[in-house]
This record gives C-alpha cells, structure tokens and sequence, in this order.
C-alpha cells in the first residue's frame, strides 16, 4: 500500500490544478487518469469542438460572402485538414496539461482506472498491467462524465456516433440525424450543415433548450432552420435499423405520429452521466443522489470527512469553468485556510452556435416563478450598429432587471460575441452596477457592448 498526504482522482479541469498546487503546497500527491491528462475539455469537448466550429464559421462565411462584396469561385470542405488541424491543438493543449502534472515536484501522475476498495483505500489497474493499492486522507474524485446512450429498439446494432466519435471522421457524413437538441447538439448540427450534411434533429421536449426561455429557443431554432437543418420538437426515435446498401432506417415519433427517414449517421446528444459507477464509491461510504452524481456540501466535501468531488462528477451545470472554479474554491479552503463555499455563485455559459448565446443569471421564466418585481428589456440585433456593419443581425439582446433594485437579474445574448457580452454584464451583476448606470455609460464606439445603451432605453418607455 502506497501512502500519499493527497490523491486526486482524474485529471480533468479541476483535478489538474488541484494536483499541482497540492503538490506544490508540500503536500505528497498522486493524480491517477485512466485516460488522456487533461480530461474531456481538452481532448474531446470544449477544445476539438470549438475548432471545428471555427472552421464551419468559414464555411459559412465563404457560403455567403457575396452579400458582402467578395467573390469566392466555389470552396471546399477538406475534413480530414479541419480534423488534423483540430488534432494539432488538442495535442498541443493535452501535452501541455501532461507535462505540467510531470513536471510538478513532489506530484505523481499515475495512468490507470481508480476503485475504491474502503473508506480511504483505492485499488489502480495501472495502464501498463497489474494494479497497486493507495491511501491518503485527502482524496479527490474528478471523474466527470460521459454520454448517456438512450434505450432505442435496433441502436445497437447500427454504429451510431457520439461526440467523442465524430470528432474522429474524415468524411462528411451525407445526412446526420441528431438525436437530442441542447448545447452537444445544437453546436455539431450547425458545423456539420455548414460542412455540406444535411442535418435532421430531434428534441423530445416540446421545444429546444427547455432550460432557456421560449423566445431564445425558438430563435436559436429559426436561425438553424433558416440554415437549413430540419428540427422537430416533442420528437423520438423509436426504431432503427440499418438497410443492405448501409444507409439506416429511422422510424421516428413526432408529436406522437409516426414518420420514416433514412439517414446515413446517426448523433446521440441525448446528455451525459457522471463517472461513478466503476469508482466503487459505496466501498467508501460515500453517498451518490439518485442519477449517480456524488452528493456534496457547499465546500464539495462528501459526506465521508476528507474525500470531496469537483467538477461533472457532482451534481449541478457541467462546464469546464465551473469544474475549474471549484478546484480554486477547495484549494484555496485546504492550502489557504479559506471559508470559502459554491453557495449563491454566478455561473454564466455560453453555446458556441453561431450567433453564440451567451447566458448568466435568471431567465425570465423564472423571474415569474420567482415574483419579484420585474421588468423585461429586449433588443434584436437588427438594432445593433456593429452587427449591422459586420453583417450578422440575427439574434437578439435581453436582460431581466429587479424594478425596485435596478439590478440585473440575468442576461441572454444571442447574437455575436454573445459570450463577450454577457461577461460585461456578469461583471455589472457582480459588481452590483445598476440597469440606469448602464443606461448611460459611456462605452466605446462601435463595440458591441455599446448597444447596451440603447437595451436598457427600452425600459425607459
Ligand atoms: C462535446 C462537448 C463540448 C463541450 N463544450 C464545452 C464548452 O464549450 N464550454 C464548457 O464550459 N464546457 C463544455 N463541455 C463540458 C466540459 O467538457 C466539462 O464540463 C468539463 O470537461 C468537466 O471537467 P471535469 O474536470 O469535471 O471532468 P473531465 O474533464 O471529464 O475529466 C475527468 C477525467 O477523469 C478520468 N477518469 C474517470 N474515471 C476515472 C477513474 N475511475 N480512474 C481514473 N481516471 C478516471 C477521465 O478519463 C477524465 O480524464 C463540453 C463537453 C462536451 C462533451
Ligand atoms: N458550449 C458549452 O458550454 C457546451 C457545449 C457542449 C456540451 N456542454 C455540456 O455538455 C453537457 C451535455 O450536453 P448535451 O447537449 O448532450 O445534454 P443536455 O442534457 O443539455 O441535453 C440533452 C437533450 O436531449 C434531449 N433528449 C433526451 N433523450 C432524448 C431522446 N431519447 N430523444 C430526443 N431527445 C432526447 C433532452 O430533452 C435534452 O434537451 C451539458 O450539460 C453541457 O453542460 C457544454
């Protein structure tokens, strides 16, 4: 047995840092990855994806630069470029990830599957062959989580895709069925439309990102649909099978109707599940809720004392920043002796679409549910000056503000640098700058932001 003052389990967004300031702060400690370092962020989530999607924004704009005075003699897709180039810098990002954690004295990263076998005890299938016990009083689990494949008749025997599989083709596929239309699938249905596929998508729920509000789902699926993607709502596939020429069969419900199509790939975006079912974790004692995620407290401590969980693998939003800010919340509480905690956090996101949709705060859904005094400012991005001039008007700006308080509530950006938007209005929400203030701030001309201005002038009437 192998005795260690901290291990972290995964080297995702949150277990990388955490291992090497732990390691740094003179604690002995050992990282054990059964994968790639750097987790799914860096080697098949947020990083290949938003390269690819930058690619598919050429595409696009290639598509349709005559409007804008430039003349292109016909384009290509080069699939198997757009993929060695995205492969370039997830190598570039995970080889940096790998050799900070080697790099790191007083650090061990150890390749191989962790399983708790007691309270504080853990059993690794080392990569290389053979498996070593460990213990240490610190122990971090940072195993994140991975695709939930749907319970459909006939899926099993066709090859369908996941997101970590279609980052790997190198051909366009000629019609992509997305079953599942959130953030995994509204983002690759657009940058494979914008590669030449014609793209079907499927939501069981009766709309679109059933989190956000109605006007920005519906939106974003008028944007995709003016794209030419076919989405169907309130829609399942119930049968799949593959025909003798390889092409699959769908049969398909729609609003409880029945409908056949035949497509040639298959995307299940159907959400993911935490990591926790090879952990072992009722070994330790450690309490899962009722769909696997690890139960914590505010500070991310489990209900055993000593062994905490951080990032997707816990329950709540799964992005790559909150899994890092929780690594800064529990390093900071152990190595600095901080009271720190998850309670009440802002947590903004933002859907790489294109126009992205950039999100923080309350929607205005649930300012209703709330009831508190309210008041609701929109502006499409028609009325945008730079969206103008740039050429992107579609989407729309929206706050949700406290009438008595003037404060922001929330935010949704849908619209270019949508992202960027809603960081300056997350930064107004945490500063506590006041609607009216901003009604009148100077910003600089012709930035986005500027249009500010002129949404929080709608409440004015
Ligand atoms: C296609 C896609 C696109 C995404 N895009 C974005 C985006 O644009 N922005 C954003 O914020 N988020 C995005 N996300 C979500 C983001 O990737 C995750 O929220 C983030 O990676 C979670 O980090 P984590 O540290 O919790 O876990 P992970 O990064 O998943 O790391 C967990 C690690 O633990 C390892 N592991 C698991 N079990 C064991 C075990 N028993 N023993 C040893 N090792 C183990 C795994 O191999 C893995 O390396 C995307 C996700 C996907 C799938
Ligand atoms: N830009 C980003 O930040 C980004 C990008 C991609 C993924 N992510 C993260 O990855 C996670 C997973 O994303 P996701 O889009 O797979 O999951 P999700 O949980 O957000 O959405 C899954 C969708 O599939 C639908 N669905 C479920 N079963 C279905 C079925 N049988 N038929 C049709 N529809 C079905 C659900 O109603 C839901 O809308 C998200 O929680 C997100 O945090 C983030």
């Amino acid at each position: 047995m192998k005795t260690y003052d901290a291990i972290v389990i995964g080297s995702g967004q949150a277990g990388t840092p955490l291992a090497k300031r732990l390691a740094m702060a003179g604690k002995k400690t050992a990282i054990f990855e059964k994968g790639l370092v750097g987790g799914t962020c860096i080697n098949n989530g947020c990083t290949p994806t938003k390269a690819m999607i930058a690619s598919a924004k050429l595409a696009y704009n290639a598509a349709k630069c005559d409007d804008m005075g430039i003349h292109i003699k016909g384009f290509t897709v080069d699939l198997p470029l757009i993929k060695k180039r995205k492969d370039g810098i997830v190598k570039t990002f995970h080889n940096g990830a790998q050799k900070g954690l080697e790099g790191t004295k007083g650090l061990d990263l150890i390749f191989g599957e962790a399983v708790f076998t007691g309270a504080k005890t853990i059993s690794v299938k080392l990569t290389d062959g053979g498996t070593e016990e460990y213990t240490a009083d610190l122990i971090f689990i940072n195993t994140g989580a991975k695709t939930i494949i749907p319970n459909i008749l006939g899926l099993n025997n066709i090859d369908y895709l996941t997101s970590t599989s279609i980052l790997e083709l190198e051909t366009v596929p000629q019609h992509l069925l997305i079953i599942g239309a959130s953030y995994i699938g509204m983002e690759f249905g657009q940058m494979f439309r914008r590669f030449g596929s014609e793209v079907t998508m499927l939501e069981a729920s009766p709309r679109a990102l059933p989190k956000e509000d109605e006007d920005v789902s519906e939106e974003i699926v008028n944007i995709l649909q003016g794209e030419g993607i076919t989405f169907y709502a309130d829609a399942k596939a119930s049968l799949l099978g593959k025909k003798t020429n390889g092409e699959i069969e769908a049969e398909l419900l729609i609003a409880g109707k029945k409908k056949h199509i035949t497509c040639s790939h298959i995307l299940i975006a159907t959400g993911r599940k935490p990591q926790t079912e090879a952990l072992q974790l009722q070994k330790a004692g450690v309490t899962l809720d009722e769909k696997g995620y690890v139960k914590v407290n505010q500070k991310l401590e489990t209900n055993i004392k000593g062994i905490y969980a951080l990032g997707d693998v816990k329950p709540g939003p799964a992005f790559t920043h909150v899994a890092y800010n929780d690594y800064t919340i529990v390093h900071r509480n152990i190595v600095a002796g901080a009271n720190l905690s998850i309670k009440d956090r802002l947590i903004p996101y933002c859907m790489f679409t294109d126009p992205p949709l950039g999100r923080v705060g309350i929607t205005e859904a649930e300012a209703q549910k709330l009831n508190i005094n309210y008041k609701v400012a929109k502006l499409p991005m028609e009325h945008v000056a730079r969206a103008i001039e740039v050429g992107e008007t579609r989407g729309f700006m929206k706050a949700i503000v406290n009438a008595d308080t003037k404060k922001i509530l929330g935010v949704a950006i849908l619209g270019q640098e949508g992202g960027e938007i809603m960081s300056v209005m997350q930064m107004a929400m945490m500063g506590g700058i006041t609607y009216d203030e901003i009604r009148f701030m100077m910003f600089a001309h012709p930035i986005y932001s500027e249009s500010l201005n002129n949404l929080f002038m709608k409440l004015e009437s």
